[in-house]
C-alpha cells in the first residue's frame, strides 16, 4: 500500500463493482480511494456469496452512461468476464489491465472509460498502482487518437453491419 503521506487524490466520479471474486479486492479499492475521490458509488455485490459478474459491468457502466460517474472500475475473478459484459455496452470502453502501462495509455490513445481487474490475480498494492495510473490519465486528443476511435464508433453504430 501507498505510504499516507503520498496519497494521491483525484477530481473524479467513480463507480465500483465486482463479483464475489473481486469482493475482497473491490472492498479494498472502496475504503482507499472513497475518502480521496469527488465521489465513489458502490454498485455492490456487498458480500462473498457466489453471484454473477454481467450485473456489476451493467450497474457500473449505467452510472456512467447516464452521467453520475466519470470513470468505471469493476473487479472479478480474472477481469476477463466483467470486461466482455461491459465492452458490449454502447459507450464503455473497458480493458483489462494489469500492469500500470496499459492503465494509464489506455486512457490517454483509447478513451478507455473502465478499468477491469483480476481480484484473483494481483494484490491489492498493485492494483492500487495501476488504479492511481487509471485516475490519474487523460485522453490526449490527437488526430489518430480519433480516427481510430471514430472507427470503434463505427463498429458501436453498425453492429453486424460492419461485417
Ligand atoms: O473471473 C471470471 C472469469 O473471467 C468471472 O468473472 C468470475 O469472477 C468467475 O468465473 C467466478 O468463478 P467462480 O468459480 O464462480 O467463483
Amino acid at each position: 500500500m501507498p505510504d499516507a503521506a503520498n496519497l494521491s487524490s483525484f477530481p473524479l466520479r467513480v463507480a465500483l463493482g465486482g463479483d464475489h471474486a473481486g469482493f475482497p479486492l473491490k472492498q479494498a479499492v472502496a475504503e482507499h480511494y472513497g475518502p480521496r475521490l469527488t465521489s465513489l458509488i458502490d454498485c455492490g455485490t456487498d458480500n462473498a456469496e457466489s453471484c454473477d459478474y454481467p450485473d456489476f459491468a451493467i450497474a457500473v457502466s449505467r452510472e456512467i452512461i447516464q452521467g453520475r460517474a466519470d470513470r468505471g472500475i469493476v473487479v472479478c475473478g480474472s477481469g476477463v468476464g466483467v470486461s466482455v459484459a461491459a465492452n458490449k455496452i454502447p459507450g464503455i470502453r473497458a480493458a483489462i489491465c494489469h500492469d500500470t502501462y496499459s492503465a494509464h495509455q489506455g486512457v490517454e490513445h483509447d478513451d478507455m472509460n473502465v478499468l477491469c481487474i483480476g481480484g484473483r490475480i494481483i494484490g491489492s498494492s498493485l492494483a492500487m498502482e495501476i488504479i492511481d495510473a487509471f485516475l490519474a490519465a487523460k485522453y490526449t486528443p490527437g488526430e489518430r487518437h480519433a480516427r481510430r476511435l471514430d472507427k470503434v464508433l463505427e463498429i458501436e453504430k453498425k453492429g453486424l453491419e460492419i461485417l
